[in-house]
């Protein structure tokens, strides 16, 4: 994703004064986790291995929109093996791969290689045979449009024995929607599983509302015009409505939860708290400001912070779409992490993390632009 290297919040504090207030606290803490040395000596409950924004194309390589940032459209497929051969050469094999969204590019629509190259990192991931957890980014449709996504490989709430979905918990997951002359039934791809006793993982769809995840004439898709139409009124909706600030993430290629969504995550989240577990959620965009460059964020990114605030079960917020990646633990404890990029990471470098999980802690392994961190529970 594109984004100008300093961009603030636009909440009348001076760069300046945002810097140091920034050095004291989010940098601060990030430094630290990073710096803390991880104790390899006791064996893990479980891990995990995470990557994000593989964006794989068999093309040259390009440039971002702004040709800021170089694209390698067929390294990303290498750097994609390194990490499988990676994990599947771990002493303590990862029980999951979560790979959060935009798997393939966009370009691929173009060059009507959609499929081809899905199976190309398809097959790629399949030779470790570990289960795969895909998270849908807005590349996702480019290439597909949501009923093609919900058969295809990239469907992992469907193919994973061990999840369940929205339906089959409190409430259906199914939001029939009346309203006016329009009435459909859209179903959002979220979902939640659990790998050990006492952990769960929460899928999103952050394009649960928006002009790329839904279609005309549906519910969602109307209401995410009139959110994006309130803050956008730029003849191209991939074009900011202004240059700073968290307003800047009311564009087309982002996008959010419905209200159906965000109700079931609290009720899930509820059930984890009851049960005592850890939770870590995961999606494409990024929900809180400091853990990304704004223009990346989930344009409710509000609403959903405030649902995992009032949850002690909740760990960690993992999301990708930021290439540069982030990281910032905010006020409650939670540890936000955007991976970086895939796509723009050079041949010599890599992107990808292995989690390592412990009764008190996680602890992020990272590989050449992804940095370890030791994640304490709050
Ligand atoms: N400032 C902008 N103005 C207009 N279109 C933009 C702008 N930034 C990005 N886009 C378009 O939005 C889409 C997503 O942008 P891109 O930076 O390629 O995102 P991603 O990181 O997801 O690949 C692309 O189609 C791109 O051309």
């Amino acid at each position: 994703m594109l984004k100008f290297k300093c961009t603030f919040r636009n909440n009348g504090v001076s760069e300046g004064t945002f810097l140091r207030w920034w050095a004291k606290s989010g940098s601060l803490k990030n430094r630290l986790t990073r710096i803390k040395k991880m104790d390899e000596t006791l064996p893990p409950l479980f891990t995990f291995g995470v990557i994000a924004d593989i964006q794989y194309a068999d093309i040259e390589d390009g440039f971002n929109y702004h040709h800021t940032r170089k694209r390698y459209y067929r390294n990303s497929l290498r750097l994609l093996r390194r990490a499988n051969e990676k994990w599947k050469g771990e002493a303590v094999k990862p029980s999951f791969i979560i790979q959060l969204g935009d798997v393939i590019d966009g370009y691929n629509k173009k060059y009507n290689a959609s499929e081809t190259a899905l199976k190309t990192v398809v097959n790629e991931l399949d030779k470790s045979a570990i289960e795969v957890h895909h998270v849908w980014g807005n590349h996702e449709f480019y290439n597909f449009s949501r009923d093609e996504l919900m058969i295809s490989a990239l469907n992992s709430r469907t193919t994973n024995d061990t999840t369940s979905t929205m339906s089959e918990d409190t409430t259906a997951l199914e939001d029939t929607v009346e309203s006016g002359n329009v009435s459909d039934t859209e179903e959002s791809y979220a979902y939640h599983f659990s790998p050990a006793p006492h952990f769960r993982v929460a899928v999103l769809d952050a394009y649960d509302l928006s002009l790329i995840g839904r279609k005309e004439p549906s519910v969602r898709y109307y209401e995410a015009l009139e959110i994006i139409q309130a803050h956008n009124n730029n003849d191209d909706l991939n074009h900011p409505p202004v240059f700073d600030g968290t307003e800047r993430r009311f564009v087309k290629f982002n996008g959010g939860f419905s209200k159906c969504q965000l109700d079931w995550l609290d009720r899930l989240l509820t059930l984890s708290d009851e049960k005592l577990e850890k939770v870590v959620v995961v999606s494409h965009l990024p929900v809180h400001p400091y853990s990304t460059d704004p223009i990346c964020l989930a344009w409710n990114y509000e609403r959903v912070l405030s649902i995992l605030h009032s949850h002690k079960c909740v760990v960690c917020f993992m999301a990708g779409h930021d290439h540069d990646g982030g990281y910032y633990r905010d006020a409650s404890g939670v540890h936000h992490l955007t991976f970086e990029g895939v796509i723009e990471t050079p041949p010599e470098s890599d992107a990808f993390g292995t989690v390592y999980v412990y009764e008190d802690r996680m602890a992020l392994r990272g590989n050449g632009r992804v940095a370890d961190r030791v994640l304490l529970y709050p």
